[in-house]
């Protein structure tokens, strides 16, 4: 059912602020969404999807039971899904069905997630990347049309990480012409897929492929497992959903298992490796991960799907700290706003500064990848191994510094910023998954780690690097770096920091193997540096591609514009600098002295941004019915709005809950 919002004037707080901008909002927006045609774009598509209310709830989600949760959340999901298959795929083009727009639109319908988005997320882009040109014209055009509801099934009860160790088997019988899907233990199951639990009649299933008595690793395939008509799960499957979580409240993640299942030939998906009809088993990829690809895209997606989720938390958090409050600074005087205080600008600014640096590095990045995928089309694979440990690092430090600003975001919103009509509980444990889902933090960190150190040792022995480690021909036999306070000198700071971290790594190596252990030991018990090593080199990407990227969208923007992007990408330069001080000192002669100005420059550049503070948030351009936060909405009416919410409480809805009767009073009269 649609509710209706009453319209309010703006909170003059708000509008106070709004009068201090000194920049062009529409100038930065336009530079967020990658162009004025872009900024329209994405407007039109909005404007198509929320201008009818369609996605308003009259009962607040966490108000429902789990049972009316996943089906409104289906409800919702039919609506939106035919809005995009009838009106917004003309505005984006077919082949832009993962267009961020339409993935950010779809949070108007869904304050947690919708139980399609892996449909759309994860096993579309299975069908693009892993299926022959006949697969593909047999199963995309029907996923596309929502003829059929797929997700990805990959991890298991006992396995995620580690892909190879999965247990479900596909066994090719050559007599049949099929494959026998099976789960041979309890920790075999497919656990976690989004939407198999309740919503999926099809998904694709990486398993252990057998044939001709001989196993060559997982692979993928395609597989039915509701009737399409009843829905039942077909004989052999057994599939439901997991249970309550954190988040992810309406995905219905499911379990999954195999009773010697069979599946066609046909339903390996054989882009990279093929089954013959005999039972020859055929490989023709250039690259053994080539599987793993959809893995890589999520990944680069994810860096976006970060600065869009701290763009939204930083909005909340700022536009409530302009209208907030709190304790006299002098006797008798007016109460501040609590985003006068340099502590809570210090928590905040830095959010809307990583929103950018997140959003400019995974146009970037996105960029990268598409390039990578077009030379892997051709059948060049050299730059597999880089992107990978990119898009590895980049989906590992974004999910994590994205999950602690927005944490910082409720912190700095007090006891109000905990309230789930707010907003940004929903926002941080959805984020929260993230850094586990799609390969765990460490464990991605760790990927990248292989790589620098195979390039360390490419730049120690003087060859040259690929471009993302180039800076290891400049810095691998140097032992500090100059310090020097300008953007320059604080990029080849880090730069420095990370050669000498993945330096450092490799000697701890190195003389771990000369007194005995084995080259695995050695690296284990290097995992801990390792770790910080990649995340070092991470960061050293982030500075150098927000700053150029920054440099490059503003060469033509109006001077007050390019102040102000100035100023954030100098603020998250030095806000790094400051967290990493220790790192500096060890690999860099920066004095105390320079720490001292650093901080003191940095506090002077809060308070430069302050002014500008609402407006860099407005400039997100977040409609209300995106942020669905009483804290955060455009016009401030913060108090209005909680009060509004707290009516929605079904405990509210009588005014003496019958528990009383049956409980207190009994036992307030001894009676119980
Ligand atoms: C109505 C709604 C509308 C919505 C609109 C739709 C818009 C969609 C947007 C969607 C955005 C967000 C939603 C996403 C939701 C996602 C939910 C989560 C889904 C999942 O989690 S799926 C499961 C993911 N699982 C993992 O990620 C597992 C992690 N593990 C691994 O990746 C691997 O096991 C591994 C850790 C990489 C190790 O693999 P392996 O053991 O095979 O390899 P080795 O360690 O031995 O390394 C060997 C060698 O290979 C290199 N390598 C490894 N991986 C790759 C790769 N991918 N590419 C290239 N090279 C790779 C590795 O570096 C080694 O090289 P070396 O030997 O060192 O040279
Ligand atoms: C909300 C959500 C949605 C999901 N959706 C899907 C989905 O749609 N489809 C799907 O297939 N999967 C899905 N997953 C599963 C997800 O991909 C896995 O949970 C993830 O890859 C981590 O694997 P794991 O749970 O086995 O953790 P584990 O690998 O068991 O990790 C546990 C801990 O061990 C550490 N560890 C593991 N290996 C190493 C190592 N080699 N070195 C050092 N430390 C290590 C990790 O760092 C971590 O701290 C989802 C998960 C979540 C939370």
């Amino acid at each position: 059912m649609k509710a209706n919002r009453p319209k309010r004037d703006v909170h003059p707080d708000l509008a106070r602020e709004r009068l201090k901008c000194n920049f062009n909002i529409e100038e930065v927006t336009n530079i967020i969404d990658g162009g004025k045609d872009k900024t329209l774009e994405r407007k039109k598509i909005e404007d198509i999807a929320l201008n009818n209310g369609a996605c308003l709830d009259e009962i607040p989600d966490e108000c429902l039971s789990i049972k009316e949760r996943y089906e409104n959340a289906i409800r919702k999901s039919c609506i939106y899904s035919n809005i995009v298959r009838n009106e917004m795929l003309e505005i984006t083009g077919m082949e832009n069905f993962e267009s961020p727009v339409l993935r950010r639109t779809a949070d108007a319908f869904f304050k947690d997630i919708s139980p399609f988005m892996l449909h759309l997320g994860m096993f579309v882009p299975t069908l693009i990347g892993q299926s022959t040109p006949e697969q593909m014209a047999e199963w995309l055009p029907k996923a596309l049309d929502m003829k059929i509801i797929g997700a990805y099934a990959q991890t298991e009860l006992g396995h995620g990480t580690f892909i190879r160790g999965l247990e479900t088997t596909a066994t090719y019988d050559p007599d049949k012409e099929e494959f026998v899907l099976h789960s041979p233990t309890i920790t075999s199951y497919k656990w976690w897929a989004g939407g198999l639990g309740k919503t999926a009649n099809h998904c694709v299933v990486m398993a252990q492929l057998y044939t001709q008595g001989e196993c060559h690793g997982t692979h993928l395939f395609i597989v039915q497992i509701r009737d399409l008509d009843t829905h039942m799960p077909l004989p052999g499957i057994k599939v439901g959903e997991i249970g309550p979580r954190m988040g992810f409240s309406s995905a219905d993640n499911g379990f999954l298992g195999f009773n010697s299942f069979r599946i066609p030939r046909q339903n390996m998906l054989m882009k990279h490796a093929k089954v013959e009809k005999d039972g020859c088993y055929v490989k023709s990829a250039k690259h053994g991960k080539l599987t793993y690809g959809t893995m890589v895209f999520i990944r680069v997606t994810l860096v976006s799907e970060m600065s869009f989720n701290l763009s939204k938390a930083a909005t909340i958090a700022i536009r409530y700290s302009a209208v907030r409050r709190q304790t006299e600074l002098r006797p008798n005087e007016p109460e501040p706003q609590i985003l006068d205080y340099p502590t809570q600008q210090h928590k905040l600014f830095i959010c809307i500064a990583t929103a950018h640096a997140f959003q400019l590095t995974s146009k970037w990045l996105w960029d990268t990848f598409q390039a990578v995928m077009a030379d892997v089309r051709k059948g060049n694979v050299d730059a597999l191994p880089e992107l990978h440990a990119l898009s590895s690092c980049l989906k590992a430090v974004s999910t994590s510094d994205a999950l602690s600003h927005i944490e910082q975001c409720r912190f700095a919103c007090g006891g109000h910023g905990y309230m789930l009509s707010s907003n940004l509980p929903f926002i941080y444990s959805f984020v929260a998954a993230t850094r586990t889902y799609e390969g765990d933090y460490t464990v991605l960190l760790l990927q990248t780690a292989r790589f620098l150190v195979k390039a360390w040792e490419q730049a120690e022995s003087g060859n040259n690097v690929t471009p993302t480690v180039a800076y290891l021909n400049r810095t691998a036999n140097t032992k500090r770096v100059v310090w020097d306070n300008t953007h320059e000198g604080i990029i080849q700071s880090f730069q420095a920091i990370a050669a000498g971290k993945i330096g450092q790594c490799v000697r701890s190596i190195r003389d771990r193997i000369k007194s005995g252990m084995d080259y695995e030991d050695a690296w284990l018990m290097t995992t801990v540096q390792l770790v910080a090593a990649a995340e070092a080199h991470c960061r050293a990407v982030l500075v150098n591609t927000y700053w150029n990227e920054m440099i490059r969208l503003t060469k033509s923007s109006s001077a007050n514009v390019k102040t102000v992007m100035h100023q954030l990408a100098v603020l998250y330069l030095m806000y790094w600098a400051l967290e990493k001080t220790g790192d500096l000192l060890k690999y860099s002669s920066v004095s105390k002295q320079d720490l001292d100005d650093l901080q003191r420059r940095y506090e002077e550049l809060l308070a430069a941004l302050r002014p500008n503070a609402v407006s860099l948030v407005d400039a997100f351009d977040l409609r209300d019915e995106i942020l669905h936060s009483s804290l955060g909405s455009y016009d401030g009416c913060v108090y209005e709005r909680l009060m509004e919410e707290a009516q929605k409480s079904p405990l509210n809805a009588e005014p003496v809950n019958p528990s009383f009767h049956k409980y207190i009073k009994p036992l307030m009269q001894g009676k119980l």
